[in-house]
């Protein structure tokens, strides 16, 4: 998978809500009810990095959940961060 450049990423990002570029990872916040709505998210989600083969870092704090992706295999931004992100925008969008 090919790294992306910073002008590949801006364009990326336009399509994706609330989604930034920062340090070398995209990048994005969300808030849920509680820690049970939080973790059920966390699950649905993991499921989807395992089918993907690619995997997030991210923060969980109670209700809070800060995800943040970049391919480590080639040390920044690809297409696979882009993919998962728009997976995980489907996943919260349906919960
Ligand atoms: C060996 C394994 O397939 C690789 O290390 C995969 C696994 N998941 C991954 N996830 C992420 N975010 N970046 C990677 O480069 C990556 N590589």
């Amino acid at each position: 998978m090919e790294k992306l450049s910073l002008e590949q990423i801006e364009a990326s990002l336009k399509h994706l809500n609330g989604w930034s570029y920062a340090n070398g990872m995209i990048s994005k916040s969300y808030t849920f009810q509680d820690f049970t709505e939080t973790f059920a998210v966390m699950t649905h989600i993991a499921f989807e990095c395992e089918k993907q083969n690619h995997h997030p870092n991210w923060e969980n704090v109670y209700n809070n959940l800060t995800i943040r992706l970049n391919t480590h295999d080639v040390g920044g931004i690809t297409q696979n961060d882009f993919d998962l992100a728009q997976s995980i925008e489907r996943i919260v969008g349906n919960k």
